[in-house]
């Protein structure tokens, strides 16, 4: 028996950074939506009672640090699940660039097992599971668009924002969420307007959620990588709408909403960035089926 499952890729509209709490952790308030950009996740029943994971791109790990490794192994530990599991990762994501690929490969692997091993569990039983996987995996649980509070994992969920496409372009940097986090200098933000970009994708208004884009831990990433800068420059004179960086980076994503413009920005980029890509902004949690 094997099944299939989506693992889109999410960018983050808004993220705002209330303080830094005593474990260590940041609250937050972010506005996360899911790009049509997706890894493809398999899942096979094998013999024998172990998790093997199978990727061909060589930054994915193979063992317990990976999160879809780890998603199954909670599962099989929590419900006693005698079971083997391959999770074979087709990886179109870009790894370690601010747009959840490692959290949406587990949160897939989350929603899959749920229907290989018949467990009945419901989205926010497994969005619970996933918190703790990591910050990021319970919004990409349900997919769509959500307002994530907490350390990212009290999810309330949005309409889709108006369609566009959205650019996105990598640059050949990696970047530690970690670090980002801890270089911030809470005292120093510009805070961006949250409870207005609720009303923007309420109201769907394009213009309004291009106004609203503001992400606190942009400062601190283009400070240390000057090339996260001039790809928003690059992406800003190629004629997008409206740009920001994903999450804590590398990723810089540029939203438009003509075709003809959106070529000239991806042809552009694509002379700068080996990494570009231009797909559509999804924002609704039916596209995960
Ligand atoms: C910044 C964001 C925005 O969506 O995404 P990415 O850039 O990773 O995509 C998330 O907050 C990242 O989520 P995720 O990548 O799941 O983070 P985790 O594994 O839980 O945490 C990695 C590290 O980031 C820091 N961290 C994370 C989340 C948070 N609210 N406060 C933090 O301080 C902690 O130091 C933690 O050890
Ligand atoms: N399934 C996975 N896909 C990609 N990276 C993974 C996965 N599982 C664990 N990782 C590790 O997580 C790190 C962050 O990866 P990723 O989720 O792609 O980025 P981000 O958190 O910036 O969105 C990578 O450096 C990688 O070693």
């Amino acid at each position: 028996m094997k099944l299939m499952e989506k693992a889109p890729a999410k960018i983050n509209l808004a993220l705002d950074v209330l303080f830094k709490r005593p474990d260590g952790y940041h609250e937050v308030e972010m506005i996360m939506t899911t790009v049509d950009l997706a890894d493809r996740i398999e899942l096979k029943e094998i013999k024998g009672n172990h998790i093997q994971i199978l990727s061909h791109n060589r930054f994915v790990p193979d063992d317990h640090r990976n999160l879809a490794y780890q998603a199954a192994f909670i599962l099989k530990e929590r419900f006693g699940i005698n079971k083997g599991v391959s999770i074979t990762i087709e990886k179109n994501i870009p790894v370690a660039a601010g747009l959840a690929g490692g959290s949406s490969d587990a949160a897939a692997t989350l929603r899959g097992l749920n229907r290989l091993w018949k467990l009945g569990l419901s989205m926010d039983e497994l969005a619970e599971i996933g918190a703790e996987i990591g910050s990021d995996v319970s919004f990409c649980v349900y997919g769509g668009t959500a307002l994530a509070r907490g350390r990212g994992e009290k999810i309330t969920h949005l309409p889709a924002p108006p369609k566009c496409w959205v650019i996105l372009a990598k640059p050949t940097i990696g970047v530690s969420t970690a670090d980002i986090y801890k270089r911030l200098q809470i005292a120093k933000m510009e805070h961006p307007d949250v409870p207005g970009m609720i009303s923007a994708i309420k109201e769907s208004s394009y213009q309004d959620v291009c106004q609203g884009l503001g992400n606190v831990l942009e400062q601190v990433t283009l400070q240390l990588y000057p090339e996260v800068a001039n790809i928003k420059d690059q992406m800003k004179t190629f004629g997008a709408d409206s740009v920001l960086m994903s999450g804590s980076g590398p990723t810089v994503f540029g939203l438009v909403e003509h075709d003809s413009r959106m070529q000239r920005i991806y042809n552009g980029l694509r002379g700068f960035c080996d990494q570009v890509y231009a797909v559509r902004l999804l924002g609704d949690r039916n596209d995960l089926e």
